[in-house]
């Protein structure tokens, strides 16, 4: 599902980047990366969905070379993944329904292949109630769900989420835990960022961490 050989990125010459990552990931997996603040888990996930191009090295996900992609195919490719970001990025004028069927709309789905999909999404994340409220009505754990819902609704090989429980107390970080389980579980392969020790020793999944440029496997 992703291999990066020998990438590294600098954004300047005064920050460290990523040096000389070279790792591979099967597809089904279910990865923590941890590493403190300004570590570059960020910039690792930004590589892997074409935000950023890598100073050198070279990359593939899903079978693309993401970063010779421009234009149109990386805009296709972008559209097969599920990316949950930090600040959840919703679209504060729409409906929780809007905010999620908004991405099949984009890739031409009519009004009942819409409806099919959404209805499944809302009822695994739990907001079925909510299809009709805005973002701001909801909680935070609320919208974290919203987002992640939005990431899936396509049904991605691949889900990267940035610190998707970040924000979020203990109870609403187990029930995202639970719904990327379940995700798991139907296969999609799903690379976490976090820098939350917590919820990393709660579960058994491979942890690795960005330390000064590298990833290192602290747990297989
Ligand atoms: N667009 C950019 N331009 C210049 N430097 C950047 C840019 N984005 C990130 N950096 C720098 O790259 C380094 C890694 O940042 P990154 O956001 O990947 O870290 P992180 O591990 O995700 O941090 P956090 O846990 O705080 O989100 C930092 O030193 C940051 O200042």
């Amino acid at each position: 599902m992703i291999r990066l050989d020998n990438v590294s990125k600098t954004y300047d010459h005064t920050s460290q980047g990523l040096q000389n990552i070279t790792w591979s990931l099967d597809p089904g997996a279910f990865v923590f990366v941890t590493g403190t603040s300004g570590s570059g888990k960020t910039t690792l996930l930004k590589l892997l969905y074409g935000a950023e191009r890598p100073t050198s090295g070279s990359l593939w996900v899903n079978g693309y070379a993401v970063a010779s992609l421009r234009g149109d195919p990386l805009a296709r490719f972008r559209r097969q993944l599920g990316v949950i970001f930090q600040d959840y990025k919703l679209i504060p004028n729409r409906t929780v329904a809007e905010n999620v069927a908004f991405v099949l709309w984009a890739q031409g789905h009519d009004r009942k292949a819409v409806d099919r999909r959404l209805v499944p999404t809302l009822k695994l994340v739990g907001l079925q109630q909510k299809a009709d409220c805005f973002p701001d009505q909801l909680s935070g754990g609320e919208q974290q769900r919203v987002s992640i819902a939005r990431a899936i609704v396509s049904t991605p090989p691949l889900l990267l989420a940035d610190e998707p429980t970040g924000n979020l107390d203990t109870e609403n970080s187990l029930q995202i835990m639970e719904i990327l389980h379940k995700l798991r579980d139907v296969g999609i392969t799903i690379v976490i960022t976090t820098h939350d020790e917590q919820l990393v020793n709660r579960f058994n999944h491979p942890v690795l961490q960005v330390h000064q440029g590298r990833l290192q496997t602290l747990r297989p």
